[in-house]
């Protein structure tokens, strides 16, 4: 029975990621996204090294993980715990968790990096993987905002650099956008657009535009709305029931809001309005910049537009 479901586990990987050159995967950045991206890609039958700052930052991925996994099993195998235990396990097995970065990427196909929003804390990282990394290895950035050549250019590599944009929560979210360089070759581009199909997911292509297509959409929609509260028009309460029952959204924009995290929200809009501070759409919040600067950023603090319990 165990050895039925690991085989079940093994050939369901083999048939997804069986053209993907990819097999390798260095996450570096363990929160929202590297940890539901590294699930993802270890469900997939990649090998998956995911990179943190602190032990106790990867134990908490780790829990993430696990917790995501257990949501998926109880979908996978309804009413057999013991296949759901070997699925989680056989999972874990490909994944491995650590706070040393260069030694991560020694042997990794693919980087990608999901660390903060920050185009300096992103640049040097990949400053410092660009020597550590073998010539081949493609690296991409996670980056819901920051054009992708801004942090290429740390790199000596930008034929092997692009974009691979995620959506939360990646093992739910059927969308991976792929933003490419002119410098990205044809080579590099195909092995994204292979590693997406490997992971399930549908990919899309886009230029390296502020936000790509998702965000260029998403954000200013949901900047929207916190002015529709800010000037006393609404609630957020029934701005986010307006916009699931009159719009059909699975989640209203302060509900999304506090998912995404309102950290990364700010650094999306105060890097948008830096690069161009006449455009409205990117006008900063006074709300948003308020809950941040008292940490709180939405579900991963417990407390955002909403109050959560996150025990
Ligand atoms: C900022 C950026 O750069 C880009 C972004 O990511 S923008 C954000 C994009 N994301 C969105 O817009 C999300 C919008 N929200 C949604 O789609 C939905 O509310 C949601 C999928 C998050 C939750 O859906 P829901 O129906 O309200 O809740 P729930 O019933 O708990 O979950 C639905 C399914 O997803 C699964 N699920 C949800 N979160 C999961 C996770 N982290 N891991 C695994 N499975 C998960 C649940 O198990 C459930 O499965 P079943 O239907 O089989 O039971
Ligand atoms: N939150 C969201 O909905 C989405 C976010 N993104 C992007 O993905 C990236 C990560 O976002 P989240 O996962 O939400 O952030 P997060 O705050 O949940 O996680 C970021 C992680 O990176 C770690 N980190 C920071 N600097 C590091 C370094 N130098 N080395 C190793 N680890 C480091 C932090 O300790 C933290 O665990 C950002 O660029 C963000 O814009 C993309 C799609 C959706």
């Amino acid at each position: 029975m165990v050895f039925m479901a690991k085989y079940l586990v093994r050939a369901f990987s083999t048939s997804l990621g069986r053209h993907s050159p990819i097999k390798t995967v260095a996450i570096i950045g363990s929160g929202l996204m590297g940890s539901g991206i590294a699930q993802v890609a270890a469900a997939n039958g990649h090998t998956v090294t995911v990179v943190d700052q602190t032990d106790e930052i990867i134990n908490k991925a780790t829990a993430a993980i696990k917790k995501s996994l257990g949501r998926v099993v109880k979908k996978k195998f309804p009413d057999d715990p013991k296949a759901q235990q070997t699925y989680i396990s056989d999972v874990m097995s490909h994944l491995t968790l650590q706070t040393d970065a260069k030694a991560a990427v020694k042997s990794a196909d693919l980087v990608i990096e999901a660390i903060v929003e920050n185009l300096e804390i992103k640049r040097k990282l990949f400053a410092s993987l660009d020597k550590a990394a073998p010539p081949n290895t493609i690296f991409v950035s996670n980056t819901s905002s920051i054009p992708i050549r801004d942090i290429a250019t740390a790199t000596n590599r930008l034929d092997r650099f692009g974009g691979l944009h995620f959506f939360n929560p990646v093992p739910v979210m059927k969308l991976v956008e792929i933003i490419r360089l002119p410098e990205t070759t044809d080579e590099t581009f195909t092995a994204l657009e292979s590693f997406g199909k490997a992971l399930g997911k549908k990919t899309v292509q886009c230029k390296d535009t502020p936000g790509f297509i998702v965000n260029r959409l998403l954000v200013p929609y949901m900047l929207e709305a916190v002015r529709l509260v800010e000037r006393g028009d609404a609630t957020p309460q029934d701005i986010d029931v307006a916009m699931k029952l009159g719009a059909g959204y699975p989640m209203g924009p302060f509900e999304l809001l506090d998912y995404v995290g309102l950290d990364t929200t700010k650094f999306i809009v105060d890097g948008w309005h830096q690069r161009d501070p006449d455009n409205p759409l990117y006008r900063p919040s006074e709300i948003l910049n308020k809950l941040v600067a008292e940490n709180k950023l939405g579900i991963k603090t417990g407390q955002g537009f909403y109050s959560y319990n996150n025990k």
